[in-house]
């Protein structure tokens, strides 16, 4: 498309004009529309000749823009639409032609400019994306325990309280509830959870149990069992492909909810592990239900009862894990990949996850509100209770 030889004609008038192309379902090519200002400056032949040659060496601008250059172009050379239409099937330059006809009676030097003026604000935009902004600049704000970046289409969530080995607090659960709805309505294509540091996260933060509120131990209990229920809810619901990128060893919540992710990634260091009886506990994060599905029954028991630690390895083999990487290369392989997705259609990737989670969503609502009454008693025990001192007072660890 970028190759073709054109000739050059005078520009001679300049009006208001709005150009809408029909969308185009095949390439996921929303309608098309531009506006240019009564004022704008005529392109000469000159200006069309070096938009032409601009436009070589401009990033891929992506379909929807590479069709309206290719409608402006061909009806700044030829005038209006002059050919008969592809067929149905021939869905690439059936999108050309749809767009070139479009563009009706629009006389030649008004496309030409309008062709000038395009590549012109694509120069100058690709001139500052091309600049790498700092990390600083990208982090989204509003967030205390975690950070969250938008790039390539990927939203990442990253917990960061890599001192304390990234363990969720209350105000890190409610953090990671807003990301992710933010994220569920951005433009991003995936989502990312990650941890900052040596570990994924050490689960629910101990300390949780220790801020009891005047009303009592009980009304602790049921405002967390709430918040669990609500946080467990958000990964339920999730309309977007949802991706872990499991940097290190992950303990309790943060290895329960991975059976709700479309897709766990895991550095060869990483490790699973729930040791919910050993707490005082029972499981969370819908795992009552999706251990057994992934990795049968017994497999399921020994972790979720037994609270048998798994290697990524093991966690891959038992279909936890969608694959493991050396983690001296597991940032960048993983990112590679990620990269490579995020640039698949949305719309598309957005919907097939929908159908494969709308046949268990109300399942899965059903089963975790069961397994957060079920822990809301648990708190409550003294096995917990003596557990959960034990670990606070360092007579205990993992
Ligand atoms: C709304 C409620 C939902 C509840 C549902 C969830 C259930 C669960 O998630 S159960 C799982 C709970 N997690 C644990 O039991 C892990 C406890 N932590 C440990 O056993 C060890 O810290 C661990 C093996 C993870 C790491 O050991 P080390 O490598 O030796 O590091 P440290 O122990 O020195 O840890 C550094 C620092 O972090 C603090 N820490 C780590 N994890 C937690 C945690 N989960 N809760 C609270 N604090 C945690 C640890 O105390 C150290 O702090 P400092 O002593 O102040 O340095």
């Amino acid at each position: 498309m970028f190759k073709e030889k054109y000739s050059i004609l005078v520009c001679n008038s300049w009006e208001q004009l709005e150009i809408s192309v029909p969308v185009c379902s095949s390439l996921q090519v929303p309608a098309l529309q531009l506006h240019m200002s009564k004022t704008a400056m005529r392109a000469s032949q000159k200006d069309f000749e070096s938009a032409l040659s601009q436009v070589k060496r401009l990033k891929d601008p992506g379909n929807e823009v590479k069709l309206k250059l290719y409608a402006l172009y061909k009806q700044a050379t030829e005038g209006p639409c002059n050919t008969p239409k592809p067929g149905v099937f021939d869905l690439i330059n059936k999108a050309k032609w749809d767009a070139w006809n479009a563009l009706g009676s629009l006389p030649k030097e008004t496309a030409r400019q309008n062709y000038v003026d395009l590549v012109s604000g694509l120069s100058s935009s690709s001139d500052s994306s091309s600049q790498v902004k700092p990390e600083a600049d990208r982090k989204q704000p509003g967030y205390e325990t975690l950070v969250v970046t938008s790039e390539d289409s990927i939203t990442k969530i990253m917990m960061n309280r890599p001192a304390k080995k990234n363990a969720i607090t209350i105000q890190m659960y409610n953090e990671i509830m807003l990301a992710l709805k933010a994220a569920s309505k951005d433009d991003s294509a995936i989502t990312v959870l990650t941890g900052n540091g040596d570990y994924y996260s050490s689960g629910n933060d101990l300390s949780n149990f220790t801020d009891i509120p005047p009303e009592g131990i009980e009304e602790k209990a049921k405002s967390s069992a709430i918040l669990l229920r609500d946080f467990v809810d958000c990964f339920i619901d999730f309309p977007k492909p949802l991706i872990a990128v499991v940097n290190g060893p992950a303990v309790g919540i943060s290895v329960t909810i991975l059976g709700l992710f479309d897709t766990v990634y895991a550095s060869s260091r990483a490790t699973f592990h729930t040791p919910f009886s050993h707490l005082g506990q029972s499981p969370e994060g819908c795992s009552s239900y999706t251990f057994p599905k992934i990795m049968g029954p017994a497999k399921a028991a020994e972790m979720l009862i037994f609270g048998k630690k798994l290697t990524a390895a093991e966690a891959c083999a038992q279909g936890l894990v969608t694959e493991v990487f050396p983690d001296s290369t597991f940032q960048k392989e993983v990112w590679t990949r990620l990269k490579a997705y995020s640039k698949l259609p949305p719309n598309a990737m957005r919907i097939s996850k929908q159908v494969i989670r709308n046949r268990e969503k109300e399942k899965l609502r059903a089963i975790n509100a069961e397994e957060s009454r079920a822990l809301q008693e648990r708190w409550l025990s003294d096995e917990c209770t003596n557990a959960v001192m034990n670990f606070l007072t360092r007579k205990a660890k993992l």
